[in-house]
């Protein structure tokens, strides 16, 4: 485990923003923290970098303890955060140069690290202006060079895609993806579900503090999944059709309403074949299917009865 949380506790006067979470993320992972506004994941995050005063449980990353070796284990995280933290007096080289030297990196090998990172975020050819003259997703871009320049085993990005143009986003989530193929295991929160889904192995939904729901999406889904629902609509319609369709197993209901037919049938029945036989046997053509699937957003609804972006 890079990563392993127990019993964390984090209050702010009543409030409890971290409410006895435990956590453990594996190494090699893109782990997504997902939760609405308030959850408790920018607090959870500054925990585990040290950067907040926890009142109880116990933090390790990389076998560690992070009371007892916090600054070997700063080493070894990139952190992007929330706010983006960067000198506006520094063009965009000096600002990571700066930030590798804070992690130690010096000389021959700070000018490598430097490019690199730039070229990893297609900055480079801007390094020499100041980042007051960039773009809210260039900014950010930059802060995630900044993050890199240390060659960090861990990184963490705390909702990096929030407010930023859609170019940069889908910049900034090949990034996420690229850095996890060259070896490296990110933290991701969020509130876009779709990044979520789309970049992460293992999801943990937080809401009010704590870690509701915990899995891969596919298992997130199975948690709420009891049912599949199928829209078929029909070019003509016969009436025995429906109490045909009731008897193919798997099906819990079945529906008619003008040429539209909707299958209700209990998950991972993979009845849909049977489904369509039965309709053509009875002479009638299909116009569409459609399959409506569970999304991450369903389940969170399910869970915590609102949805993500309330
Ligand atoms: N410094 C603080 N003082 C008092 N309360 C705080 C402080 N920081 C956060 N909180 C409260 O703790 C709770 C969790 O906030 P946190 O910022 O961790 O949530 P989040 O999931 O990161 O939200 P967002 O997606 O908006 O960043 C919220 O109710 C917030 O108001």
């Amino acid at each position: 485990m890079i990563l392993e949380i127990n019993n964390l506790v984090k209050r702010y006067n009543g409030l409890l923003a971290v409410d006895n979470v435990d956590l453990a993320v594996t190494e090699g992972e893109v782990f997504g923290l997902l939760g609405p506004n308030g959850a408790g994941k920018t607090t959870l995050i500054n925990a585990i970098i040290g950067m907040t005063k926890t009142d109880g449980g116990e933090i390790n990353l990389f076998g560690k303890n992070l009371r007892r070796s916090e600054m070997e284990i700063k080493a070894n995280i990139g952190i992007v955060p929330q706010e983006i933290a960067l000198y506006g007096d520094l063009n965009a080289l000096q600002n990571v140069e700066f930030f590798g030297k804070l992690y130690g990196v010096k000389g021959d090998l700070l000018q490598e690290r430097a490019k690199e990172a730039l070229d990893f975020v297609d900055l480079w050819e801007r390094r020499k202006d100041s980042p007051n003259k960039f773009s809210g997703g260039m900014k950010r871009r930059l802060n995630i060079a900044c993050s890199l320049v240390h060659h960090p085993k861990l990184i963490i990005m705390d909702e990096p895609t929030v407010g930023i143009d859609p170019q940069s986003r889908n910049h900034i989530l090949e990034s996420v993806k690229k850095l996890n193929q060259m070896g490296s295991t990110v933290i991701y929160t969020s509130h876009y579900m779709e990044e979520v889904e789309v970049l992460c192995n293992d999801i943990a939904i937080m809401d009010h503090g704590r870690i509701i729901a915990r899995g891969s999406k596919e298992e997130l889904e199975e948690m709420v999944a009891v049912e599949e629902k199928v829209n078929i609509r029909l070019s003509s319609v016969n009436y025995s059709l429906v109490e045909n369709v009731k008897k193919i197993s798997g099906v819990t209901n079945c529906l008619l309403e003008h040429n539209q037919l909707t299958v209700f049938s209990r998950a991972k029945s993979n009845n849909i074949s049977r489904i369509i036989e039965c309709i053509t046997q009875t002479g009638a053509v299909i116009e569409a299917i459609n399959m409506e699937k569970l999304t991450l957003e369903d389940v969170f609804l399910t869970l915590t009865g609102r949805t993500l972006r309330n």
